[in-house]
């Protein structure tokens, strides 16, 4: 009886707790589309003011389609829209400066943006979100990717993408050869031989397996899951007792997340403490080693955060531009042969950085790959809580005055300003001639959003250029001459949803044979 008693009390208070909840999340929408709400002016869909599950429709069920609605809601409501119950968006290129500022103005990150980042990665430059944090974390880091540190790296850089080359050439097996698992065994060696001395070896096996494809992917394909449920985000660190349920590559992910890199920063260590000195810098010894670095950040678990973060942010991202470069050559063959033309005399077994850039048509068929690779393709954004920022723009001929309160989340999107007619017409084809006008390139890389910009802009920019001018020049040299696509349509690299990179449709995939 006692009992009955007992837990007809608890039933009743968990009904009413769950009522109580209901009652709240309904004051809550209500509140967000008040005229009380600090956003109420700005214009956008009520649905979208109203609650996240906007979002959720389109992100979560739709699976990352939530920059295709974006971009509807600017074409009806103008430059700058609510897109959620405390977030805006800004299609604008002229307020680039303003959202990603750099210098002193502080710039935070949303937390509903980083709940998508889960485990040991939670603790990496890219998941810092207080303005001050990532400033520390980020001058540890800076020097080992400023542009002179990556022009002494080049000649490891070099010899990698001659590897790369002579293995998709020495491929004897004739199956088709999926190009994004090439280009991810070459920027994944690359990176991990920087950053912990050692490379993957991924270039020197026989075939493209293993590859760290695999476990970039299964980061990606969790994002939205913990973006919109974070009380799951204790999960990765139950990963280890899950083992048994869950799938072959996230397995592999938690494996390599927690067991493989906190083991390089371990060695890393040893090597220091027995006095072995490398020939040239190893990122993550010289971090250990940076007195101006608190130790708080230098602890195992934060350095295999930040090791990973940088190997998964590295590796994709490079491979991805490189595909779609690879792609547009293929398939149009008079791209191939002003590329070929332009690269007479240059010789594949020496290639210089600072003198390929100088050449105009490569450069434009490298900024172009840029543009229709996206790199991070939605909204990434950005908190200033110190300032009010002040937008004036104009659009269809209608003039627009906004003041953004201070706090406020507001992003921009580069599949959305990579797409902005007015400085890219015909935005949806490869054109790289669109590149050569010197003026107008100015004003076109002012406006590309590929790298983000301002004080949280990649950190990898110079290693990245370096790797697609490097592997451009050598691959249109020694490889293309030999390569032909193999049931490869522009379908398969076209955007068609976000899962943090860029996507085209499911199952796509640009694959080649030897001719
Ligand atoms: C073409 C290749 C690449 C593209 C398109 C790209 C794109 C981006 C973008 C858009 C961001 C900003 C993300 C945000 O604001 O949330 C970013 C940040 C970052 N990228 Fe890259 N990236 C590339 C290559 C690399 C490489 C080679 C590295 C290796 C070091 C790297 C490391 C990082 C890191 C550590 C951050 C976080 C920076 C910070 O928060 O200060 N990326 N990247």
């Amino acid at each position: 009886m006692n009992l009955n008693l007992a837990s007809l009390v608890a039933n009743i208070s968990l009904t009413r707790l769950f009522y109580l909840w209901v009652l709240y999340r309904i004051g809550c929408a209500l509140y967000n589309v008040s005229a009380f709400h600090p956003l109420s002016r700005f214009p956008g869909p009520k649905l979208a003011a109203l609650s996240l599950a906007y979002e959720f429709w389109f992100d979560m069920i739709l699976v990352g389609r939530y920059t295709h609605e974006i971009k509807k809601m600017h074409q009806i409501y103008g430059p700058v829209v609510r897109i959620g119950p405390n977030e805006l968006h800004c299609s604008d290129p002229a307020f680039i400066d303003e959202i990603y500022a750099s210098g002193n103005r502080r710039r935070d990150k949303q937390t509903h943006y980083l709940n998508t980042l889960v485990g040991p990665i939670n603790v990496g430059l890219f998941a810092s979100r207080e303005h001050e944090l990532h400033r520390t974390r980020r001058r540890a880091l800076n020097k080992f990717f400023s542009r002179g540190q990556i022009v002494n790296l080049e000649p490891e850089i070099h010899n990698l993408t001659q590897l790369l080359c002579n293995k998709i050439l020495q491929d004897s097996s004739k199956k088709p050869l999926d190009v994004t698992t090439a280009y991810s065994c070459f920027t994944s060696d690359l990176i991990f031989s920087y950053c912990f001395g050692e490379s993957l070896g991924f270039l020197d096996q026989d075939g493209w397996e293993p590859n760290f494809r695999v476990a970039a992917e299964a980061i990606m394909s969790t994002s939205y899951l913990f973006r919109f449920f974070p009380a799951l985000r204790v999960l990765p660190d139950a990963a280890p007792y899950l083992a048994k349920y869950i799938s072959d590559s996230v397995a592999l992910l938690m494996h390599e997340m927690y067991t493989v890199m906190p083991k390089r920063i371990l060695r890393a260590r040893e090597e220091l403490s027995a006095g072995i000195v490398r020939k040239r810098p190893v990122v993550w010894s010289d971090i250990i080693l940076d007195e101006k670095l608190h130790e708080s950040q230098k602890t195992t678990v934060r350095l295999s955060g930040e090791g990973f973060s940088i190997t998964v942010a590295g590796t994709e991202t490079t491979a991805w531009v490189l595909t779609v470069i690879t792609f547009y050559v293929l398939s149009q063959p008079e791209i191939q042969a002003r590329l070929t033309e332009e690269l007479k005399g240059v010789n594949p077994s020496d290639l210089k950085w600072t003198s390929l850039e100088k050449i105009p048509y490569l450069t434009a068929v490298v900024l172009e790959g840029l543009r229709l690779a996206y790199g991070i393709g939605a909204r990434t954004p950005r908190i200033a809580p110190d300032e009010d920022l002040i937008y004036r723009g104009e659009m269809n001929d209608h003039t627009y005055e906004y003041v953004i309160p201070k706090g406020t989340a507001i992003g921009m999107s580069a599949v959305i300003l990579n797409h902005n007619e007015d400085l890219f017409p015909n935005s949806e084809a490869f054109i790289p001639e669109r590149w050569l006008n010197q003026e107008r390139r100015r004003e076109m890389e002012r406006s590309l959003f590929s790298f983000n910009r301002g004080s949280r802009q990649c950190v990898g920019i110079n290693l990245a250029y370096c790797e697609l001018y490097l592997a451009t020049a050598a691959l249109c040299l020694r490889v293309f001459p030999h390569m032909q696509l193999y049931q490869t349509s522009e379908e398969d690299v076209r955007y068609d949803h976000d899962k943090i990179l860029a996507q085209p449709r499911k199952g796509s995939q640009v694959r080649v044979v030897m001719k």
